[in-house]
């Protein structure tokens, strides 16, 4: 690849804040590797809604369809809680990964050996810990119809939501999944309520046909989700890969989040399938949101979206070694005991979102 088209998305709140400490890391690989980018970039959810009345504007899609690989930084903006649905900031970030078919959302929680005492876990329970959930990300229940909210007969309202899931949608996530495991721990557990749920019954049978035709070499297991969530908290490290839907999944990672110390920690790659030039369509942004409790305050922590844009020089770029040393750096900045508000320890140095990201630089490049 020549150039590499990347767009950038920064978005509402805390967004743009953790995103200024990305482009620190731009300018270093530029700097000392020599990798440059033709970078992009543009506007999303309230920052959008306010310039342009959506929350996504069709040519920012198109920009997306045709970059290399997109970073996304995150929406949602109390400002426009009162509007639509179909107006409200998050869409962005929902049309981005259905127009670009982004079906299967990478979330690693891994705790960095210096984070062990940030958790609200013990140590023991967490240490070591090195977990992958795999999302659904563009069907179930987000995106199933009929959907609404309806007035009844009787004046009555009714908000109706349907979890929806194909045999195809599901196999093309547990493929990614397996596919994951066999270079992990070779260990997957698909997580539904196939107790209570259809969508959740039929998930667990596509799971385990697929598994029994293509992947019997790789350790398969299921588990109801409330379990799940409990077993999350309560041993942690039985887990290898996790594959669920768009919901489960947006729920057991945000909890997997605090196994790692802290919401601002947890990265992101959403994929989607490889084209017919060889091309696979993808967005990479941390899991947590605009976080409008803090914004403005240049104290969230930038690592979550760093670390995304490794993702993103990982699964796109195939730059494997650089990638490393961006990990590498956030694992020895953590070390000497810098700690933005969210991972502070008692006895340890708090900083705001510029030092954490200089330091980070300044780490990278020492190597
Ligand atoms: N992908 C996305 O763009 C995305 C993801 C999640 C939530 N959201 C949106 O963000 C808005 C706020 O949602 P929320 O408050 O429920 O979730 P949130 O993830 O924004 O914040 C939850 C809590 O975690 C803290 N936090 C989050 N990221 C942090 C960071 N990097 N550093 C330090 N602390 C951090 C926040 O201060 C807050 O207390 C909503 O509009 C929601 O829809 C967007
Ligand atoms: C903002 C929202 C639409 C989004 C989701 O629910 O998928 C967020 O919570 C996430 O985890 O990326
Ligand atoms: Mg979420």
């Amino acid at each position: 690849m020549s150039t590499k088209k990347l767009l950038i998305l920064p978005g509402d709140g805390i967004g743009p804040e953790v995103m200024r400490e990305v482009a620190r890391v731009t300018a270093w690989l530029s700097r000392k590797r020599n990798i440059a980018f033709e970078i992009d970039e543009d506007l999303v959810g309230g920052a959008s809604l306010a310039e342009y009345g959506v929350p996504i504007r069709d040519e920012v899609v198109e920009k997306a369809r045709a970059a290399d690989a997109v970073l996304f930084g995150s929406v949602g903006d109390p400002a426009w809680s009162h509007v639509g649905f179909d107006k409200r900031p998050e869409v962005a970030i929902l049309k981005l990964r259905q127009e670009l078919g982004l079906f299967a959302n990478l979330r690693p929680a891994k705790v960095f050996d210096a984070l062990v005492d940030a958790s609200t876990l013990k140590s023991d329970v967490i240490k070591g810990l090195d977990i992958m959930i795999v999302r659904e990300t563009v069907g179930g229940i987000y995106f199933g119809e009929p959907r609404g909210i309806e007035t009844l007969p009787n004046g009555e309202k009714r908000g109706i939501n349907t979890e929806v899931y194909t045999t195809s949608e599901i196999e093309r996530v547990a493929r990614v999944a397996f596919d994951l495991a066999r270079k992990r721990n070779n260990s997957v557990c698909s997580v539904e309520k196939c107790n209570v749920m259809e969508s959740g019954l039929l998930w667990k049978e596509v799971v385990t046909d697929l598994h029994a035709r293509e992947y019997s070499d790789v350790k398969l297991s299921h588990m109801l989700a409330d379990n799940c969530a409990m077993q999350l908290v309560r041993n942690p490290a039985q887990f290898d890969v996790i594959v669920t839907g768009n919901l489960f999944g947006d729920l057991l990672s945000d909890l997997a989040s605090m196994l790692t110390g802290s919401l601002g920690m947890l990265p992101s790659a959403t994929l989607g399938a490889v084209q017919e030039d060889g091309r696979r369509p993808a967005l990479y942004e941390p899991i947590h949101g605009s976080a409008p409790d803090i914004a403005g305050q240049g104290i969230a922590n930038p690592i979550a979206q760093i670390l995304s844009f490794a993702m993103l020089l990982r699964y796109s770029f195939d730059l494997q070694a650089e990638a490393d040393m961006i990990e590498a750096a956030v694992a020895a900045v953590l070390a000497t005991g810098l700690r933005t508000a969210d991972i502070m320890s008692p006895g340890l140095a708090r900083v705001g979102t510029d030092v954490m990201g200089e330091a980070i630089v300044r780490e990278l490049d020492k190597m």
